[in-house]
């Protein structure tokens, strides 16, 4: 299958990528970031692990299914789009989730963040790598530093969904198991990839939630130093 970049290979510069670099829009601007990825199929416990990572080592939190929801609240012209492929379990095209975190992060005005839930397939990671940092190296790609891996049984990740109740449309049986599917079959090669390049921390994630957090405060330890 195609990604949204391959028509646009023959230029430097390409489309996408220069419509993400919008004078208005673009990020970073002129400081070196730290990117983590935290990755994990649905209800792995991501989010209720970035908090405390928050807390504990001045990151901030950007997941991608809340910026995609509150993009579908804000009443956005994409809104309609965005709310039919989170029902359906499907994940949104790069460009918009992009363009949403360039603008989060922008925003926060810190340099350390956990992207939650991103790069959810090969299109999403695919790119992010045309996301361009213009300093302290002109023209370097965002690398994460490492990817954070939620591991949970499908058993498991579906008691803790259907148990969240925080209202979300799609919490529901039959979008949770399109959801797995999606996870499956476009999120774990994302996974494999970085794990090739040797990037991937997993976590056992099926275990409660304090001792979960005890794994991810050994791999986050070499941050400890750069606490808010
Ligand atoms: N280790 C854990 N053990 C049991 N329940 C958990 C654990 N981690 C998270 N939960 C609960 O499971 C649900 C899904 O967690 P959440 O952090 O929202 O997952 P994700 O962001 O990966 O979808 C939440 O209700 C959360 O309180
Ligand atoms: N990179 C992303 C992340 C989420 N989405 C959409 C599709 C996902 O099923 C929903 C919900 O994602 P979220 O990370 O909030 O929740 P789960 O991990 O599935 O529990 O958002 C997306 O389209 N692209």
């Amino acid at each position: 299958m195609g990604t949204m970049l391959d028509a646009t290979v023959d230029v430097p510069v390409p489309v996408e990528t220069s419509k993400l670099q919008d004078a208005d829009e673009s990020f970073p601007g002129d400081k070196k970031i730290t990117v983590v990825f935290v990755l994990g199929g649905p209800g792995s416990g991501k989010g209720t692990q970035c908090a405390n990572i928050v807390q504990h080592f001045g990151f901030t939190h950007l997941s991608a299914g809340d910026l995609l929801r509150a993009e579908i609240k804000s009443g956005s012209e994409n809104g309609t789009m965005i709310q039919n492929m989170i029902k359906e379990g499907k994940i949104v095209p790069s460009e918009v989730t992009i363009k949403l975190l360039q603008r989060a992060m922008r925003e926060s005005g810190n340099d350390k963040f956990l992207i939650d839930g991103f790069p959810r397939n090969e299109e999403n990671r695919a790119a992010f790598e045309e996301v361009i940092q213009t300093s302290p190296v002109p023209q370097t790609k965002i690398e994460p530093e490492f990817v954070l891996f939620f591991d949970c049984s499908e058993e498991e990740m579906q008691q803790r969904i259907l148990g969240r109740n925080q209202g979300r449309e799609d919490d529901n049986i039959e979008t949770i198991r399109k959801r797995f599917k999606v996870f499956m079959e476009s999120s774990l090669p994302v996974i494999e990839y970085y794990n090739s390049k040797g990037k991937v921390r997993k976590i056992d994630a099926g275990k409660p939630i304090e001792e979960v957090f005890e794994d991810v405060k050994e791999i986050f330890s070499p941050y400890s130093a750069q606490v808010a």
